[in-house]
Order: C-alpha cells, then sequence, then structure tokens
C-alpha cells in the first residue's frame, strides 16, 4: 500500500518576511507540520510575537526569530548561521519576503526600480546562494520561491514587480536543472491576489472590503490556501515535482472580477 508523504516533522526551514501574511501562513503550518522554523523579518518587535506565539502553541516544531532584510546579504549571512546554530542544518527554504508599488513605468525613478528588484529578486539570490551553500555541504533540501501571476502575465503598474517576480520563475527553473546533482528541488509558487495586511496597504483595500469565501467569482484567497501550497511543495509527496511553478489564483483565467474591479487586470 503506497504511504502518502505529505509531513515536514523534523525538518528545518527559512521562512522569510514571516511577520505577517503568506509568510507568517507558510511559518505556522510548516511549524504545525513538526518542522523547526528559523522566520525572520525586518522588525524583531514585528517577527518575535510570531515566533512566541508558534513556541506557545502545542505544535512540535520550534520558532527562532531572526532580524534580517534579506536585500543586505551580511544580514541573509546572519540569518543563516544563526539557524545553523539553532537547529543544525537547513532542509528548506521558503523565499517568502517581496513587495511592490503600483505605478506607471515611466513614473518609476531608478531608485523605485531598484528596491522593487531588490526587495524581490535579489533578496531570492542572496538567500538562494547562502542556505544553499548550506544544503550542498549537507544532504540536499528543498527550496520554494514567491513569484506571482504578475510573473506570469501582464498587469498596469507592475512592469518592476512582474519583471522581478518573471525572473524568480526562469530562476527557478534553472537552478532546478543546476543543483537537481545535489539533491536540491527548487519549485515556485505563483498566487494571484490575497488577503494580507501588504495588500490592503499597496492597494488601499481592507479585509471589511474582501468579497467572502462562498463568492467564487469575485473572492480573493486566504494566506493559508497559499502556504498549503507550499507546505505539499517542500513535503516529499512532491518529490518528483522539480523547476515548476504552481499558480493558486482561485479561478482559471488571469485574474478575477475583485482584480478587474481594481484595475489589476
Ligand atoms: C493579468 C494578471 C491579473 C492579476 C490579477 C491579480 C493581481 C494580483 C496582484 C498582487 C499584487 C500584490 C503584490 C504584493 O506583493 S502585495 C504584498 C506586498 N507588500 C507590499 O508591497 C508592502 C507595501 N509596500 C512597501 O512597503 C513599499 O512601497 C516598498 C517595500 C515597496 C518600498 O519601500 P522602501 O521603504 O524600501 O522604499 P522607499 O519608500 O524609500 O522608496 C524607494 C523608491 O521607490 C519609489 N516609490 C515608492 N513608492 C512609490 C510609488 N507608489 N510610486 C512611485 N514610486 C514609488 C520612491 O520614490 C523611491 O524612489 P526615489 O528615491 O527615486 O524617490
Ligand atoms: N498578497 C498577494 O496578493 C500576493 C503576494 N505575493 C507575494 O507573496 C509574498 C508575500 O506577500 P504578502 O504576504 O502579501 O506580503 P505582506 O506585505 O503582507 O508581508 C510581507 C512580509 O515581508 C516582510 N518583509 C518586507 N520587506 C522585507 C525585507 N526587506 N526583509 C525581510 N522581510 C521583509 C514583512 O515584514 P516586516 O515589514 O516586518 O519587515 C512581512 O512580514 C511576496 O513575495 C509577494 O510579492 C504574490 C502574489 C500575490
Amino acid at each position: 500500500m503506497h504511504e502518502p508523504k505529505f509531513g515536514v516533522a523534523g525538518e528545518t526551514a527559512i521562512v522569510t518576511g514571516a511577520s505577517q501574511g503568506i509568510g507568517e501562513s507558510i511559518a505556522k503550518t510548516l511549524a504545525a507540520g513538526g518542522a523547526n522554523v528559523a522566520i525572520c523579518s525586518r522588525s524583531m518587535d514585528r517577527v518575535g510575537p510570531v515566533a512566541e506565539e508558534i513556541n506557545e502553541s502545542d505544535t512540535d516544531g520550534e520558532a527562532l526569530a531572526v532580524e534580517c532584510n534579506v536585500r543586505e546579504r551580511d544580514q541573509v549571512q546572519n540569518l543563516v548561521d544563526e539557524t545553523v546554530d539553532e537547529f543544525g542544518d537547513i532542509d528548506v527554504l521558503v523565499n517568502n519576503a517581496g513587495g511592490e508599488f503600483v505605478a506607471p513605468f515611466e513614473e518609476i525613478s531608478e531608485n523605485g526600480w531598484q528596491t522593487i528588484v531588490d526587495l524581490n529578486l535579489n533578496s531570492t539570490v542572496h538567500c538562494t546562494q547562502l542556505a544553499g551553500e548550506v544544503m550542498r555541504e549537507g544532504s540536499g533540501g528543498v527550496i520554494v520561491n514567491l513569484s506571482s501571476v504578475n510573473g506570469q502575465h501582464a498587469a498596469p503598474g507592475e512592469s518592476h514587480y512582474g519583471a522581478s517576480k518573471a525572473a524568480i520563475i526562469r530562476l527557478t527553473e534553472t537552478l532546478a536543472v543546476e543543483w537537481a546533482e545535489h539533491d536540491i528541488r527548487v519549485n515556485c509558487v505563483a498566487p494571484g491576489l490575497v488577503q494580507t495586511p501588504g495588500v490592503a496597504e499597496t492597494l488601499g483595500i481592507d479585509s471589511e472590503d474582501m468579497p467572502p469565501r462562498e463568492n467564487a467569482e469575485r473572492r480573493i484567497g486566504h494566506p493559508e490556501e497559499i502556504a498549503d501550497v507550499v507546505q505539499f511543495l517542500v513535503s516529499p509527496a512532491a518529490s518528483f515535482m522539480n523547476g515548476e511553478t504552481v499558480t493558486a489564483k482561485g479561478v482559471p483565467r488571469a485574474g478575477n472580477s475583485m482584480s478587474q474591479d481594481l484595475g489589476l487586470e
């Protein structure tokens, strides 16, 4: 009889950008599955309480909070070092930290473009190279990158974000090929619109404005619906998946009526 292998118990995972939103949900989901999680954000005041909540819950996995701006390579090295010191190894890396502002291409300054590329793409490079070194010297691992439907389809005001998220998809595919010999799988998740504090801030919509889950045509996603996809990809159940981008967007079109209303498609 074939036993499904969806577990992550005993694994050590780094989740970046875990003080809120999708990253917080991924960290809690992996910890609930028995993984130890090293979680980071730019502020210990914000990420510390998430780790406390995990450690005070009855999950098997433990949490370590680290203050780390993933745009700064030396801070990422410290995140990797603290994780290995605390848990002994790194089995899983989830490159979740990211963000954007919405602006027409011609209004994006050089620094504005650089900021978004640094935050989404270059941070993924820092984390993947530095945590990947530990994986390659050890017994391999699993990496999951957060892209976006904006990395797959054009949307107005998203040139910088879309370019950085499209690059993450190709980086994922390339590393899956290059690092297969090190027993490292690299996959990607491309969410559609998901209800997070970042979306509320970027798009100016509050959770009270969000359509209910029952409204399949208009509703936006919930963070745990992305966390479950990540949990699957890092588990041995996805052992034959490498270099893939899994889209999670609720409706089988580019976006939904909600994103049309918001002018995102
Ligand atoms: C067909 C497809 C259909 C798709 C339908 C579904 C669509 C799904 C869409 C999902 C979109 C969601 C994406 C997300 O990632 S949401 C969650 C992410 N969270 C956030 O984005 C957080 C909010 N943003 C921020 O915190 C900041 O804006 C940011 C982190 C992005 C930058 O902050 P930072 O402090 O590092 O940078 P500065 O404020 O110093 O700015 C740096 C330069 O950028 C310029 N800038 C900043 N904002 C704007 C703006 N609104 N317009 C133009 N330029 C901006 C700023 O001026 C600086 O440049 P200069 O020095 O040259 O002035
Ligand atoms: N929500 C959505 O609709 C979609 C989101 N995505 C992607 O999913 C990921 C998560 O999005 P979401 O949960 O909405 O984002 P949020 O803005 O809600 O949360 C972002 C998280 O990243 C952290 N963060 C931001 N900048 C840095 C940095 N430089 N270094 C370390 N941590 C940082 C923030 O913590 P702090 O402020 O404490 O540093 C926070 O924990 C992003 O990559 C995003 O692009 C993709 C498609 C759709």
